[in-house]
């Protein structure tokens, strides 16, 4: 049990999700998820934004297991800050099924980076967001790059689309992969050829290290209709966003539920549908190898791809 109180208004994941009507193929991977406490084990940070319900690796695996994903990566959660203990011990409890993203001040030691590596954390978060974050100096995480790209890691951003003009030369700038959280987030009501969009696919294409996930469309969705109550096309205005990445960059897209889907305001999705959504951005068996096996794999068990 928690001993927080929960962020008025905050939406619980949703308990009883559907079972996929597509079938994932053999070895798919969650790319996009979090744990949350449980806070009565591991304290929400106390420079959070927001205060969640609990979410614990437990939930999250029993969900891994319904919805047909053999792996997770698990990323580090703003409501934890840079005390990475509930990722980790997710992380301990998986059995090698889970990686991790994990959030690290420029104090952090070697050695907790090598029992990070050990553990299964693979890559380390920046983000962007302010109402989930307080400002962090550039110098600070290029810093941080050039420590764990020794390590093999990667640098996962969370941004706003209208905040990446401004971030451009950083995230160019980066030694790393970098992996882009929800598409850079696109006003999904401009045209998927606007200027914003066109933009993002530019930074892509002339960055062959920089990735995106093509998820979160519950987060972007503003004609909706959500993914609930066996809706078999939700969130139809952020689907020609996410084709657009996965048909132009197949094999630098991945996907994730973002379970428990923290700071949702109008619905709690039901996370078997958002499964079924897969299919309406990644048609084909061939794509959708690419989106939820080889690239996934690629980037966080290397030595098993
Ligand atoms: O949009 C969000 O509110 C959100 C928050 C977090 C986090 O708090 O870490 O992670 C996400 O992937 C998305």
């Amino acid at each position: 049990m928690s001993n927080f109180d929960k962020t008025p208004g905050w939406l619980d994941w949703y308990a009883g999700p559907s079972k996929p009507r597509l079938q994932l193929p053999a070895g798919a991977v969650d790319a996009h998820c979090h744990v949350f406490g449980p806070g009565g084990r591991f304290p929400y940070a106390p420079e959070r934004k927001y205060t969640p319900c609990d979410a614990s690796h437990e939930q999250l695996f029993a969900l891994r297991d319904h919805l047909g994903f053999a792996r997770n990566v698990i990323v580090q959660a703003t409501c934890h800050g840079a005390d990475n203990s509930a990722l980790l011990d997710a992380l301990a409890h998986s059995d090698g099924r889970a990686r991790g993203v994990a959030t690290v001040r420029r104090s952090v030691s070697d050695a907790e980076l090598e029992r990070m590596h050990a553990l299964g954390v693979r890559g380390v978060r920046f983000n962007f967001v302010r109402r989930l974050v307080d400002f962090t100096p550039k110098d600070e995480l290029m810093e941080i790059a050039g420590r764990i790209h020794r390590l093999g890691w990667h640098v996962v951003v969370y941004f706003e689309a209208a905040d990446l003009p401004d971030l451009w030369d950083f995230f160019t700038a980066l030694p790393t992969p970098v992996v882009v959280d929800h598409m850079g987030r696109p006003d999904v009501r401009q045209p998927v050829d606007g200027p914003e969009f066109s933009r993002f696919i530019r930074l892509m294409a002339e960055h062959p290290n920089v990735w995106s996930k093509v998820s979160c469309p519950e987060r972007l969705s503003v004609a909706g209709p959500p993914a609930l109550n066996g809706e078999a096309a939700p969130y139809r205005d952020v689907l020609p966003f996410a084709r657009r990445l996965v048909e132009t960059f197949p094999d630098r897209v991945l996907w994730g539920t973002d379970w428990p889907h923290p700071n949702l305001k109008d619905h709690m999705p039901d996370d078997g549908l958002l499964v079924d959504f897969i299919a309406g951005i990644a048609p084909t068996a061939q794509q959708r190898q690419a989106l939820l096996v080889t690239n996934p794999m690629r980037l966080y068990w290397p030595e098993a791809a």
